[in-house]
């Protein structure tokens, strides 16, 4: 069976190293032909894993067309960013059957929108769309480290069809119809792992971060339980689970984007520059205010860090001010 897999960044590459460990020939979109000939020469992504062989069943091309040529699904991994313009362009080679697992975390700027919306403005037919998300550095994922995540969409033909494409001993993957719920915790934590970082940077300890985390938490199912999704996501793999690795992990680029870049008055374009790789948190926290407003949610960290990220807000004074609201009971807004 074929699989295509759009972009052939970090993760891309460890999900494309999945599917070919599993037995499937991967289609894999590069933007960059010199990493398609680096694939396809050398089996390395010399730009993400120089150090990684990839599986021999990985082809790379910068043709939409080749990489859909065959294709019995396709996984998007672009970023959040980027995914209506991949909608509009996978429009020209997938029908309206063709299984599509967005991996992206994060929404659509100005709309709001979360990244099945958009592809189903895009593509149609909702039923065929999943997300996949969980606690999964693509750094640890492409070595074939214990891993596990969840596939989510309204249809369980669908969830099930990514499932057994992906799982593996090493890496386990769940189900679930909560789309929105584990989207919108895909898209909250890097914004809460931005704060954990610059609370780090500031020279505050464990405790800080770990109160950062669980009100991060907090914030997090009040969103998504006006969006009409299920708490009981927030505890889970896309949950709690992604919120932990990416705010504790040295792998997050979120949480080293807050550390080592915003307490030093770096910008996104710095850290973009030096890395060559995205930061979905500091766009999500102008998404998720979007979202925030229409639903009258509270979402006091994700705000602090929009101020920080994207009014010059002094970190320190900030994280002052969010200590200085009015008391009230743990789990208000639930
Ligand atoms: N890296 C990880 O461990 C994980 C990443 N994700 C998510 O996967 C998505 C992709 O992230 P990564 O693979 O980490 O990307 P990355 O940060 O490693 O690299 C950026 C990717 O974006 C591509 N890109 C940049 N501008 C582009 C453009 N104009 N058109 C097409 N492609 C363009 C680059 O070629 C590269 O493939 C993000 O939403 C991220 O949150 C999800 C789980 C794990
Ligand atoms: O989503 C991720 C881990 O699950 C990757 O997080 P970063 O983008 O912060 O590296």
């Amino acid at each position: 069976m074929k699989i295509a897999v759009i972009g052939a960044g970090s993760w891309g590459t460890a999900l494309a190293q999945v599917l070919a460990t599993n037995g499937a020939n991967v289609g894999l979109w590069a933007r960059k032909p010199e990493v398609v000939k680096a694939i396809n020469a050398e089996h390395r992504n010399t730009r993400y894993f120089p150090d990684e062989e990839l599986s021999a069943g990985i082809v790379a091309t910068t043709s939409y067309r080749d990489t859909l040529l065959r294709a019995r699904g396709v996984l998007v991994v672009t970023p959040s960013h980027l995914l209506r313009g991949v909608g509009r362009a996978l429009a020209d080679v997938v029908d309206a059957e063709m299984p599509v697992l967005i991996c992206s975390k994060g929404a659509e700027a100005d709309t709001g929108l979360l990244p099945v919306a958009v592809m189903e403005q895009e593509l149609g037919n909702r039923d065929r769309i999943a997300v996949l998300s969980g606690p999964n550095h693509a750094e640890e994922v492409i070595k074939g480290q214990p891993s596990a995540s969840v596939v989510a969409c309204s249809s369980p033909e669908t969830a099930v069809f990514f499932r057994d494409a992906l799982a593996n001993d090493t890496f386990r993957a769940y189900t679930s119809d909560d789309t929105v719920g584990v989207e919108l915790c895909a898209a909250f934590k890097n914004v809460i792992a931005i704060a954990v970082g610059v609370s780090y940077g500031l020279g505050f300890g464990d405790n800080t971060a770990a109160m950062l985390i669980t009100r991060g938490l907090a914030e997090m199912s009040r969103m998504v339980v006006a969006c009409g999704g299920e708490a009981l996501t927030c505890m889970g793999l896309a949950g709690a689970g992604d919120m932990v690795v990416t705010c504790m992990s040295r792998h997050s680029r979120n949480r080293r984007f807050g550390e080592e870049y915003v307490v030093r008055g770096r910008t996104l374009a710095d850290f973009e520059a030096d890395n060559h790789m995205v930061v979905e948190g500091a766009l999500a926290c102008k998404t998720l205010d979007v979202l925030a407003r229409e639903h009258g949610v509270d979402l006091p960290i994700t705000d602090t860090v929009r101020a920080i990220v994207w009014e010059g807000a002094d970190p320190r004074e900030a994280a002052l001010l969010l200590g200085d609201r009015p008391l009230t009971t743990e789990f208000y807004g639930l």
